[in-house]
């Protein structure tokens, strides 16, 4: 059960708890029933079977990683870290997390520096995080302990998670018979970048909000790591679909940037995040890119950088208030 002393932790346009005051503008969707909790694809990375693999990336667009060789110690102590984080007071956290790192809140849409976009959407996702650009963690030092020692931890989860990227995209460019020369740029691991999210539990009076509304992943791999807390949905067969969590598992998305590079082979997964009434959902995503000015070819798309997917995203949010994404770039 939430406890009220909480709420001084909340941006202030969290804190509407138990009342019956204006309700955020919700996302309007006709097919927010129930979803029904799924058994996605398992793949295991110590015994990597590239026929297994190809199939989850192919009929699927997303799985669980299981024998990952990420230590459950390190999931627990970052989680950990994470909750005490989120747990200090919203104005603490504004002052503490500086650059590289950065605050945001009420939407995942952030600038290349980190500073929310300003979007032209009326939707309010119903989160805030932390965004953690890896290449820069060494410039980030804190005079606050917590924050000290969460830099270390989300250290060795980056490399963790460059490891697993990188054995993950070779299989399958080799699945996918990519010419090495050519698709070694398409994974660059300075990129990758981890999203810490806390959601607050919404009692909704009116409107129903969103954790996070539907999209798909810019990346060319996205990794979550969520707590106990269910909450992320997956659009397959025209059915919303619950990603339980399990303990010790991952689960990776593949990204646009995968769709494109496998000429639509496989698919960029439409997801969204549910917020439940009582209980806050913690999350730990990692995403990785091209290297910004690699050309990417496909049979599908017209030749484009990253560099220009993620200005056109930009530009979408700004005025049309959604991302189009890679039907901007369709032959
Ligand atoms: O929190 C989650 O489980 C998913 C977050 C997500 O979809 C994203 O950051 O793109
Ligand atoms: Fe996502």
């Amino acid at each position: 059960m939430l406890e009220r002393s909480n709420l001084g932790s909340y941006p202030p346009v969290f804190r509407q708890l138990n009342s019956v005051g204006p309700q955020p503008k919700s996302y309007s969707m006709d097919d927010t029933q129930v979803s029904v909790a799924v058994a996605v694809p398992r793949v295991d990375l110590e015994c990597l079977s590239l026929p297994k693999l190809g199939e989850a990336c192919q009929n699927w667009g997303i799985f669980r990683l299981v024998n990952h060789g990420i230590p459950s110690t390190l999931f627990t102590r970052l989680q950990h870290h994470a909750q005490m984080l989120f747990s200090l007071s919203f104005e603490s956290k504004q002052a503490l997390i500086t650059d590289p790192f950065s605050y945001f809140w009420g939407t995942p849409a952030l600038t290349s520096s980190g500073a929310a976009l300003k979007t032209a959407s009326p939707n309010m996702n119903w989160l805030e995080g932390l965004n953690v650009p890896l290449s820069q963690l060494t410039q980030f030092q804190p005079q606050d302990p917590l924050l000290r020692s969460f830099r270390l931890l989300l250290e060795e989860y980056g490399r963790h998670l460059s490891r697993i990227a990188t054995t993950l995209f070779q299989s399958m460019a080799k699945n996918l018979h990519l010419d090495p020369e050519q698709s070694e740029p398409m994974l660059e691991e300075s990129t990758g970048f981890i999203r810490v999210y806390r959601y607050p539990p919404h009692h909704s009076m009116g409107g129903e909000a969103w954790g996070m509304i539907p999209h798909t992943d810019s990346s060319v791999l996205s990794v979550v790591n969520q707590d106990q807390v269910a909450g992320l949905e997956i659009f397959k067969d025209n059915k919303w679909l619950l990603v339980d969590p399990i303990p010790n598992t991952l689960i990776v998305h593949i990204g646009d940037m995968m769709q494109a590079i496998s000429d639509d082979g496989y698919t960029s997964v439409r997801h969204r995040v549910r917020v439940k009434k009582q209980e806050e959902r913690l999350s730990i995503c990692y995403f990785v890119f091209p290297a910004e000015d690699s050309v990417i070819h496909s049979s599908k798309y017209r030749p484009f950088t990253y560099k220009e997917f993620q200005q056109q995203v930009q530009k979408d949010i700004s005025t049309i208030g959604y991302k189009v994404g890679l039907q901007r770039f369709k032959v």
